[in-house]
């Protein structure tokens, strides 16, 4: 299958170089998502410029953050975002999909196995998971507030390193609720990657990157139009994957 045009010029106009086996793979991984999409509710992102524009973007920063053969669980995957275009970027990383919604674990299970991807997916609460199984790094992408993933995964740490969160301008209003409720008592969290959204307009399906964060100006961390990734993890601990 060659690449459609109209990925290849999103792709190019945002300068982004794939090796073309990568591309393909992406491209069949869309394609089948945008196929469920009309049966399931699982994507707004229907053109090839949304998906590289907002969807690639942020995995494109995230592949870079996790270490060599990490087993990694995307947490809330609903479309496949980010764990599927991970394991295709990264094939090295050990991926799983965690999706609540049963359905949409179905139809993550039928398109992981038509990619031929070694992926497995759970139709599961991701921090259920976490009783039984281990995982360095936790991704997740617009599932929940910073307070809301640091009550899940409470109880957890000791079956994952860290979290990386994938959120936009409102991550410092994110963050100051979760101090304030003291949910940040015992851990500690750093931006490990930050990023222009572009020409990205208000998106309600992305809820951490809807509108500008009113606190932004004052924290020399954030800024209105930024796409960030916050790591984050247990006080005391010396992380052995990232960098
Ligand atoms: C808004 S969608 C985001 C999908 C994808 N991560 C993205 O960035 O496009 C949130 C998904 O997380 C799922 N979800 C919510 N809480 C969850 C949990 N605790 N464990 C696993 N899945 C969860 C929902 O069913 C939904 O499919």
């Amino acid at each position: 299958m060659s690449l459609d045009p109209d990925f290849a010029a999103a792709l190019q106009s945002r300068s982004i170089e794939l090796d073309e086996e990568v591309a393909q793979r992406l491209q069949s991984y869309v394609l089948a998502m945008w196929r469920w999409n009309e049966q399931l509710n699982l994507t707004r992102h229907t053109t090839w410029d949304l998906f590289v524009g907002r969807d690639l973007r942020d995995c494109l920063q995230l592949a870079p953050l996790l270490s060599p053969g990490e087993e990694v669980l995307d947490l809330g995957s609903g479309n496949g975002v980010p764990g599927i275009p991970l394991a295709i970027l990264r094939d090295d990383l050990d991926v799983s999909l965690a999706e609540s919604v049963a359905k949409r674990a179905k139809v993550l299970s039928e398109m992981i196995d038509e990619l031929g991807l070694p992926v497995p997916v759970y139709a599961s609460r991701g921090e259920d998971l976490l009783d039984d199984f281990r995982f360095s790094t936790l991704v997740c992408r617009a599932v929940g507030s910073v307070a809301k993933l640091c009550r899940w995964i409470e109880p957890h740490w000791t079956n994952i390193d860290r979290m990386l969160l994938i959120k936009g301008p409102r991550w410092v209003e994110e963050r100051n609720e979760a101090r304030h409720l003291g949910l940040m008592n015992e851990l500690q969290m750093r931006k490990v990657a930050s990023y222009p959204l572009g020409d990205e307009p208000p998106s309600d399906d992305r809820p951490a990157a809807d509108e500008a964060d009113s606190d932004a100006d004052a924290d020399s961390d954030s800024s209105s139009d930024q796409g960030v990734i916050i790591q984050i993890w247990p006080k005391g601990r010396v992380l052995t994957v990232g960098n």
